[in-house]
């Protein structure tokens, strides 16, 4: 049974299967290959590519495919192309090989965090534009680089820049988490990352200082670590590498009619949604920044969450589901009628 399926691989899983071998990892990752498998995958789907350098050697890759009626917001389905770093002696196989055992679990660095979703997106156009079908708004895909190290290059740039804002956005999709019962979970917000490097030219401190509930207290919080600092001496510094404030989440009423179209979409499908705040931090947070609505949402149920994790796999059923539920999400976003100042 095993080899049989083997054999007549869906060619989806296959083209998941190469992008994984792809070695976008951390500390160097080669964003070139990638770049040349997205101008691919545009022209296999025969819709248009653009790429903006936001930073020298860190390019974001937009694939649109118009709307009908391109004036109104656009749908964007955004995923990073790169991948946390790997300790090999820990996996079970080579994590760029992207070996798939007898049970179909594909194992391979991204196979969760967010391989999976850039091709289900790919996949799942694919299928609507060799239905015929076309939709009133345009779909941006955005590839964007370094978001596993903070997206100073990356997405954090790009929202600044005059090509985002040119791309009309009335709603984004981003990464989330997988789920290990049969629900999906949903992002609708984030926690505020903060990555703080002291520099203390004398003795450090004892790491047992670590300070327990930062969450209430994060306003104070930097007190603290001026204060810490000026009592260790004149010269000890710190700087923030990251230091998220905004508290934007998006909206998920019944009567928003993003999160209606998402969420009806999902009921409809039998699906379980389970919402919750982000636990890290994505490229969503830049988004929401900005004002716009964002979701994370990796269709990932009946998984571990494995992410940054040794031995991350996801199943090729739970890979191909995942495709059916953006077949079914997509059209629905990109068809949400024109909102008040739309027209
Ligand atoms: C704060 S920058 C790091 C971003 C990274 N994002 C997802 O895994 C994370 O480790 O949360
Ligand atoms: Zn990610
Ligand atoms: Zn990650």
């Amino acid at each position: 049974m095993t080899d049989k399926r083997s054999l007549t691989e869906d060619p989806s899983v296959t083209l998941f299967r190469e992008y994984l071998r792809l070695k976008t990892v951390h500390p160097e990752p080669d964003y070139d290959a990638a770049l040349r498998f997205l101008e691919r995958m545009a022209e296999e789907l025969g819709l248009p590519i653009k790429k903006v350098e936001v930073c020298p050697g860190r390019v974001i890759a937009i694939i649109t495919w118009v709307g009908s009626r391109p004036e109104l917001k656009s749908v964007v389905l955004n995923s990073h192309t790169d991948v946390v770093p790997v300790y090999e002696e820990h996996w079970k196989y080579d994590p760029f090989a992207a070996v798939k055992d007898a049970d179909g679990n594909i194992y391979g660095r991204g196979s969760q965090d967010m391989k999976c979703v850039t091709i289900q997106y790919i996949e799942a156009i694919r299928r609507l534009k060799t239905a015929g079908k076309r939709f009133s708004r345009t779909i941006h895909l955005t590839f964007v680089p370094d978001e596993e190290v903070g997206g100073h290059k990356g997405m954090e740039t790009f929202v600044k820049l005059p090509e985002f804002h040119k791309l009309n956005i009335g709603f984004a999709l981003d990464e989330g988490l997988a789920n290990p019962t049969n629900a999906y979970t949903v992002f609708y917000g984030e926690r505020n990352p903060w990555w703080i490097t002291v520099h203390c030219p004398g003795s450090p401190g004892h790491g047992s200082r670590f300070v327990e509930n930062t969450a209430a207290e994060k306003l104070e919080f930097e007190e603290k670590i001026k204060a810490w600092c000026k009592e260790a001496g004149e010269d000890v510094t710190y700087d923030f590498a990251q230091k998220h404030m905004d508290q934007n989440f998006t909206c998920t009423e019944e009567s928003d009619p993003w999160w209606h179209a998402f969420s009806s979409t999902c009921k409809a499908i039998n699906m379980t949604v389970k919402k919750e705040i982000f636990p890290a931090a994505t490229d969503s947070r830049f988004i929401r920044e900005e004002g716009l609505p964002a979701i994370g949402f990796s269709p990932m149920n009946l998984t571990p969450i494995l992410l940054h994790d040794h031995n991350e796999y996801l199943n090729e059923q739970v890979f191909l589901r995942g495709i059916q539920v953006y077949e079914r999400l997509l059209p629905a976003l990109a068809s949400v009628p024109p909102l008040s100042g739309e027209e």
